[in-house]
């Protein structure tokens, strides 16, 4: 698993410590006729409600009631486990960055002329369709930065996509979703909270013993210090089932 966080890393160019503490691998399996239609992956940013990931970290509002939470996934990694006989494409309706518009999605509602969430009738008629090929994977972008501190900004409305119909055949994908609070600070702590209950494997490559040091405070303290997986490390998928959906 460490292996895997690794190259993971090393293939979006995120921290190991915020690959190692996002959700745990999603795993999808389509039968004949299904599929996923076309939808993002992430939530947009809003002043109302804070990320899933890290809400126990926020406090309750004034009447009690926990934080209103919201999906923040910054980057998905999608992995094809298997590969159908036929269909099971991964569909991306309106990506493509030369046809980028400040209108977003409707400038595509006006010029397809037809419903682009629609992957059962509408998966060729996508921007970009790609066929799922075991043992390969591919990742995108959910929210694009911030001009102002590079952070995690608004959505990215062109990474709407879902999983054309299975044809013939099985399909089974797992998602990496890579969880990103907008609110640095937050993040920051949540990173250091994981990372007390176990930190991140360190890299082999530095051929560095582990050690059992849980006393980490801070992010930094984490970055610096070497310590075994948590229990759970093993514990990294669960699944779902899209039949005709
Ligand atoms: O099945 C696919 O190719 C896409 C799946 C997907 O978008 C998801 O599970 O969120
Ligand atoms: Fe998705």
């Amino acid at each position: 698993m460490s292996f895997f966080i690794f190259r993971v890393a090393a293939l979006t160019g995120i921290q190991k410590e915020i690959v190692y503490s996002s959700e745990l691998l999603h795993v999808v399996q389509y039968n004949r006729s299904g599929h996923y239609h076309a939808h993002k992956d992430s939530q947009p940013l809003d002043n109302e409600s804070v990320c899933k990931h890290s809400d126990h970290l926020y406090p309750n509002s004034s009447d009690g009631q926990p934080p209103k939470s919201r999906l923040c996934r910054f980057m998905t990694v999608l992995y094809y486990l298997t590969e159908p006989e036929r269909g099971g494409q991964t569909a991306f309706p309106v990506a493509d960055n030369e046809t980028y518009t400040e209108e977003g999605i409707d400038h595509f509602y006006r010029i397809k002329h037809h419903d682009i969430y629609d992957l059962t009738n509408h998966c060729h008629d996508s921007n970009l369709v790609v066929e799922p090929r075991k043992g390969t994977a591919i990742m995108w972008y959910n929210h694009n930065l911030d001009d102002q501190n590079e952070w995690i900004g608004h959505i990215n409305q062109f990474s709407l996509h879902g999983g054309c119909e299975v044809i013939k055949g099985e399909k089974w994908i797992a998602n990496h979703w890579i969880n990103i609070d907008d609110n640095y600070d937050m993040q920051m702590a949540y990173l250091a909270d994981r990372i007390r209950n176990g930190s991140p494997p360190e890299d082999e490559s530095t051929h560095r013993r582990p050690t059992n040091d849980t006393n980490v405070s801070s992010i930094d303290d984490a970055r610096r210090s070497t310590c075994q997986l948590p229990q759970d490390w093993h514990n990294t998928a669960s699944m779902t089932s899209h039949d005709e959906l």
